[in-house]
């Protein structure tokens, strides 16, 4: 299945009237593709990860996640679809300092109720896919920025989910190294099957991503096609 935005409007209060952060906006993320959504700032890219990821209403239109509509949904409902279905990685990595790479992603796995030994074969093994096989019992601070954000990548895929959203995932890093990060992340999308969106202000890394989606005073101007 996938990810489904369908005719989403998403009004913010400003002063006595309402700012229109998202106009009508229709995005169908099949699973294994990856959509980047890029624009200038204020364009509305934050609001369309931040509904995708159910972490806000919209005024109109739905969110469908795996074929499930989430409208009307509890808020302990979406709180489960969440840790169950979609993947996060935000500009900073927020790694907890004091664990290890391993152990920042057992965590998660442990979270949702996995055996410690299930979680740990994971952890090293999406580990290995992003390329830090050795350096697993590195702490935060004993890795570079590449590295950790490495890390917080291999993190949002520990529970398996259908959605990954990734929030402008180069903005630390030097050009190189924000290329290789959104390789990894176009490689992981097919490898695991997630329906990806990254936003990004930046169209320079976006050579191998499967569709741009423009995103313009809250409206897609492009919308992603297969
Ligand atoms: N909580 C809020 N209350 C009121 N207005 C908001 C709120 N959040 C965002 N906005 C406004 O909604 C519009 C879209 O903001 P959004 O953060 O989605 O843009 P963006 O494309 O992610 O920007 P950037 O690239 O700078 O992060 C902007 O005009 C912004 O000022």
């Amino acid at each position: 299945m996938s990810l489904n935005l369908t005719d989403i409007t998403l009004t913010y209060p400003d002063g006595d009237s309402r700012l229109t952060a998202l106009d009508n906006v229709t995005l169908d993320v099949p699973k294994g593709s990856l959509a980047a959504a890029i624009g200038p700032s204020g364009s509305g890219k934050s609001s369309l990860l931040a509904v995708a990821a159910t972490l806000i209403t919209p005024d109109t239109g739905t969110v469908t996640i795996d074929g499930l509509p989430t409208t009307g949904m509890s808020r302990g409902e979406l709180t489960d679809l969440r840790r169950h279905k979609i993947g996060m990685v935000f500009q900073q990595p927020n790694l907890l300092p004091s664990l290890t790479a391993a152990e920042q992603l057992q965590v998660m796995a442990q979270l949702n109720g996995r055996s410690p030994a299930k979680a740990r074969t994971r952890a090293l093994d999406l580990l290995d896919a992003v390329g830090l096989a050795d350096l697993a019992g590195r702490r935060p601070h004993q890795l570079s920025g590449g590295q950790r954000q490495r890390v917080n990548i291999a993190r949002a895929l520990m529970n398996k989910p259908t959605v990954l959203l990734v929030d402008e995932p180069t903005s630390a890093l030097d050009h190189e190294r924000g290329a290789a990060i959104i390789d990894l992340i176009t490689r992981l999308t097919h490898q695991q099957a997630t329906a990806t969106v990254l936003v990004t202000h930046d169209r320079t890394h976006l050579t191998a991503v499967d569709r741009i989606a423009e995103v313009h005073d809250g409206r897609l101007l492009h919308p992603a096609q297969s």
